[in-house]
């Protein structure tokens, strides 16, 4: 799985890079602008083109290296003429704003016409992005920030290019309220003055105005078509905060990642993001080694059976040997009537489910979709979580636990909750209270927070649900299975689908995944369904599409 990181562990790295000897903070920075250089280019290749191409800035090089006699300083108007790429890089007060020096330094060797902006004084600017703003201003011109300005000049001529380098991880405070938060307007005009025919616009690191730890939006962030980070993706990059203003994912367009030349070493603690490592697809191929183990689905009364069903078949086709649903004797016949390779059992209460539990074999259970919420079912839940096994609990049983603190207690390691946002603030209002406060500094609380948080007063595995799912386990071990950038899948969003992930999970448990490994495994199999289905979706095709995504898995090289 791919490690994300918060700003403090990529500050770390840079650091023990630098201190080592291994590496110059000021060629760090260089690689970091390269790298943004490259993937613009490797995005758009059409911006690419070639000094002879990109027309006078070419001339003006050979012109440095002596080749032409230098022509004379162009009007506005001239340079509006001229056929050559255009770009406006706005450069922040920190090292994200040398990153954004470097980018200027680079297109401009390439030919471009560039005009830099710069949020802050010059003068402290820290030594190595004070450096790249000396090797620009050599003999080059840099405007003081003025929305204005930034704005005349865009609308000048068309430009190609504008280059978010305002703030990067070190964003540490909102915007203050006053007239020195000038560029916060910027955007919203350049966009209706530009709609159609608009600049690209890319982020250095992260849009700036977006904490990259959290993804929320501390206000004036640059949505852009392209983010570009470096060494690893942050943790902002794939939350998806409420809003408004809304942040993380919305505003990065799309997330590259370039190699800045820092060693791959082992972060202690960093979120992951959801991929099924190698031995997740041993445990899938392996016939003989591992038990495929039997769960229990709980079932609700007639007519509500639908849930449980769903969830059962999605047991199933991950790969739990048998499956078998306990059923009010109220429901026998109408679920009978609509299962072949799931089994069925009729328990019509905590006692007999109990005595169902007697038999070792049910090691994983799965229950809450459409369990009801009267005594009896909490009594239902009681009885399952008493009887130790690994077991899943959503929907109802949810509910169910926000109602009874003493049922809650119950829960123990071997648990999984799968809250969606209403659950989640249910369960725990006062840790949901802190992600929907309005950030006051950077960096915010997250959904990753919010979620280790909860992990650990559960005492189990607590996985998030979203296009930003969050899984976190009491021992701190998190991971995010996104549904976003090249894994959207809006259509997930259908009636039943989480009916279907509790099976998954339950399936997965029962082939004997610790809970963790079952959730992140389920979550990530769960979107790779829906793609693979596409828009149209209904959650009973969910499980159908497992066969197919595991010879996927289990093909990869
Ligand atoms: N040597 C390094 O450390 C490297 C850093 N890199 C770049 O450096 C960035 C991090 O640099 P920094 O730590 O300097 O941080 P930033 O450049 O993100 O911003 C820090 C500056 O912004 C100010 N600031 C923060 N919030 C503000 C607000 N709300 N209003 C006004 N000013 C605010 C801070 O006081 C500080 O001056 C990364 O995102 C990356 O782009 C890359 O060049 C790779 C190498
Ligand atoms: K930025």
């Amino acid at each position: 799985m791919t490690e994300l990181l918060t700003s403090a562990q990529m500050r770390a790295i840079e650091r023990a890079a630098i201190e080592s000897g291994e590496v110059t903070g000021l060629e760090l920075m260089e690689r970091a602008g390269r790298g943004v250089v490259e993937a613009i280019f490797e995005e758009w290749p059409e911006l690419a083109g070639t000094d002879a191409d990109s027309g006078a800035g070419g001339v003006d090089r050979l012109a440095e290296e002596g080749g032409v006699a230098p022509r004379p300083a162009a009007s506005p108007q001239d340079i509006c003429e001229q056929k050559k790429f255009r770009a406006v890089v706005l450069c922040g007060p920190g090292n994200n704003g040398g990153d954004g020096f470097v980018v200027a330094r680079l297109l401009k060797e390439r030919g471009w016409e560039v005009e830099v902006f710069l949020y802050g004084d010059p003068e402290k600017l820290p030594p190595d992005a004070l450096e790249n703003y000396e090797r620009w201003v050599g003999n080059r011109s840099i405007h003081k920030w003025d929305d204005n300005l930034i704005e005349d000049t865009l609308d000048e001529c068309e430009h190609d290019l504008v280059v978010d380098a305002v703030f990067g991880t070190g964003l540490t405070r909102l915007m203050p309220d006053d007239t020195e938060r000038t560029w916060h307007g910027f955007v919203p005009r350049v966009f209706s003055w530009h709609q159609k025919d608009r600049p690209k616009y890319v982020a250095v690191d992260i849009p700036s105005g977006i904490c990259s730890d959290s993804g929320r939006n501390l206000e004036g962030a640059f949505p852009t078509d392209l983010t570009v980070s470096f060494h690893r993706a942050k943790i902002g990059h794939y939350l998806l905060p409420k809003g408004p203003p809304q942040g993380g994912a919305v505003w990065c367009g799309k997330v590259v990642v370039k190699d800045i030349g820092l060693k791959a070493s082992y972060v202690a603690g960093a979120v992951r993001l959801c991929d099924p490592t190698k031995s997740t697809l041993t445990k899938f191929s392996d016939t003989h080694k591992y038990s495929h183990g039997h769960a229990l689905i709980l079932s609700g009364g007639p007519g509500r059976t639908g849930a449980a069903r769903m969830a059962a078949r999605g047991a199933l086709r991950v790969g739990a040997g048998l499956v078998t649903l306990a059923v009010p004797p109220a429901a026998q016949a109408e679920v009978a009537a609509q299962v072949t390779a799931i089994m069925l059992r009729r328990v019509g209460d905590a006692t007999a489910l109990a005595k169902v539990l007697e038999d070792a074999r049910f090691n994983a259970i799965g229950l809450g979709p459409a369990l009801g919420l009267d005594e009896e079912a909490a009594a239902l839940v009681a009885t399952a979580l008493e009887a130790g096994r690994a077991t899943v609990l959503d929907a109802d049983a949810l509910t169910l636990l926000t109602q009874d603190a003493a049922l809650f207690a119950k829960l123990h390691q071997n648990c999984v909750l799968t809250p969606h946002a209403g659950e989640f603030k249910r369960l725990f209002p006062d840790i949901a209270a802190k992600l929907e406060a309005a950030p006051l500094k950077g960096p915010a609380y997250s959904k990753v927070d919010a979620t280790r948080e909860a992990a650990k007063r559960a005492g189990c595995v607590v996985l998030f649900k979203g296009p930003d799912t969050v899984i976190a386990a009491p021992d701190g071990r998190c991971s995010i299975n996104s549904a976003q950038y090249e894994r959207a899948a809006t259509w997930l969003a259908t009636a039943g689908s989480g009916d279907v992930l509790t099976g998954f999970i339950a399936g997965l448990l029962a082939r004997g995944f610790d809970p963790m490994q079952a959730a992140e495994t389920a979550a990530w199999l769960h979107v790779e369904c829906a793609l693979e289905f596409g828009p149209g979706l209904i959650a009973e095709d969910l499980p159908e599409q497992l066969p197919n995504v595991l010879k996927r898995l289990l093909s990869r090289p």
